[in-house]
């Protein structure tokens, strides 16, 4: 029944699989699991995968991918972005020193020809620190203007306060119903 009804509220979209990447220490799991159980998980570099289904809109299921980052791995991701509906790119908006690394590496994950036109949400992550950068100096950063083959969303977020996280999945679920 579940899954009846994220189908007819995802729209024609084939699949509710979502990838989450992005640098290490951005925070991709504390955000999945926030989402999945509401809790802070004290993580530690995740080494393997972590798939979990979660609800965070009534009525919306997601199958989310939490792959580690690790910069030689990157051209074995295709192995994992079959049948991919969106992709959540998580950058730390603390983290000024590494906004240009976080924006090769998002353009590298974009010209994936698997993932071409696969919408994207970005999550400018802990905005709860006092110095966070603000999402549209990050979407300037990453030159995400300039990204004209897909629909994207930037948001700012918090994993550890939840903050951002459930617009952030609405928005992920309007732009693949588009
Ligand atoms: N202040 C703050 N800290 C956060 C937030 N999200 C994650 N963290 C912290 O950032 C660190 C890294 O978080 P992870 O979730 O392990 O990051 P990851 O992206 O999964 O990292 P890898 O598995 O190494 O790729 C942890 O110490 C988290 O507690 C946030 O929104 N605010
Ligand atoms: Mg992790």
């Amino acid at each position: 029944m579940g899954s009846l009804i994220s189908k007819s509220l995802l729209g024609e979209a084939a699949s509710n699989k979502i990838v989450i990447l992005g640098l290490d220490g951005g925070g991709k799991t504390t955000i999945l699991y926030k989402m999945k159980y509401n809790i802070n998980v004290q993580t530690i570099p995740t080494i393997g995968f972590n798939i979990e289904t979660i609800t965070p809109v009534e009525g919306i299921d997601f199958t989310v991918w939490d792959i580690p980052f690790l910069e030689d791995m990157i051209p074995l991701w295709v192995h994992y972005f079959n049948n991919t509906a969106g992709i959540i790119y998580v950058v730390d908006s603390n983290d000024r020193d590494r906004l240009n690394e976080a924006r090769d590496i998002l353009h590298r994950i974009l010209n994936f020809d698997i993932l071409k036109e696969v919408p994207l949400v970005v999550i400018a992550n802990k905005q709860d620190l006092p110095n966070a950068i603000s999402p549209s100096e990050i979407a300037n950063v990453l030159n995400l203007h300039e990204v004209r083959d897909r629909r994207w969303f930037i948001n700012g977020a918090s994993g550890t306060t939840g903050n951002g996280l459930n617009d952030s999945m609405r928005a992920m679920a309007e732009t693949i119903r588009k």
